[in-house]
């Protein structure tokens, strides 16, 4: 018996945590049992620890291979003790975040490249792939807006990142959009929150009728 895996993805601010949250609320009561929401960088014990070492603004001279190998580890602990024994149940896995993100932040947003961040990411994760990822499609620009007016001077270390960075991270997620056309599909996040929801709830019963 094995669960969904379902990833959502997108630049800071697109909406993935309250657009997963509209989800769950649509899901009938007795089906909710069945899903795990998780996150990333987190999801355990551990996880949750390095994700405060990699977010911290403190930690301005971290070396940018250093911070791929610490997403990578964080990922692996979160595979192995969170996201596979849920699985493994038939639970569905939420994740917000996943192995795109290493692939559009770190590949492309620190030219560390996508093929080298997906090697230490498939070694991590003993190649685990989602089986559905929604990308949340919104400008950066958008999406640190609407960060800045939720948490006005609470940026975390990759938030404060010029828009460059951030536009550079956007443009690699539709280079992955493009890769992996099965698997990513793209919702349009500039829309009302019901809206987005809605799309996303299509999506998900199309692919998976039984979650619903
Ligand atoms: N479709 C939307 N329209 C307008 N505001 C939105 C929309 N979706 C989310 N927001 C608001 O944007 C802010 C950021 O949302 P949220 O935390 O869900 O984004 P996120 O993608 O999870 O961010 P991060 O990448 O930092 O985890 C919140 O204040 C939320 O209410
Ligand atoms: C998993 C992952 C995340 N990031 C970046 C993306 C965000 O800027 C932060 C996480 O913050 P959030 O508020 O929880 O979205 O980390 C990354 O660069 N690489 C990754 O693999």
């Amino acid at each position: 018996m094995k669960g969904h895996f379902i990833t959502f993805e997108g630049p800071d601010g697109a909406g993935k945590t309250t657009i997963i949250n509209e989800i769950f609320k649509q899901i009938p009561q007795d089906k909710q049992t069945k899903i795990l929401v998780t996150r990333e960088p987190g999801g355990s014990k551990i996880s949750e620890t390095i994700r405060q070492i990699i977010l911290d603004p403190a930690n301005k001279e971290m070396d940018d291979r250093t911070e791929a190998l610490l997403y990578a580890a964080q990922r692996g602990q979160h595979v192995n003790e969170t996201i596979l024994p849920a699985l493994s149940t038939g639970k569905t896995v939420f994740s917000d975040r996943y192995i795109d993100s290493s692939l559009a932040y770190q590949g492309v947003g620190r030219d560390l490249g996508i093929d080298d961040v997906k090697e230490i990411n498939n070694f991590a994760t003993n190649n685990l792939t989602p089986d559905l990822t929604l990308f949340f499609d919104l400008p950066p620009e958008v999406g640190l807006a609407r960060i800045q007016k939720l948490r006005p001077d609470q940026e975390d270390r990759l938030e404060q990142e010029k828009l460059t960075f951030h536009q550079k991270v956007y443009e690699g997620y539709q280079e992955l959009v493009k890769r992996y056309p099965d698997r990513i599909q793209v919702v349009d996040a500039s829309q009302t929150i019901p809206e987005v929801t809605a799309q996303s709830v299509k999506i998900l019963k199309r692919k998976f009728p039984d979650l619903f």
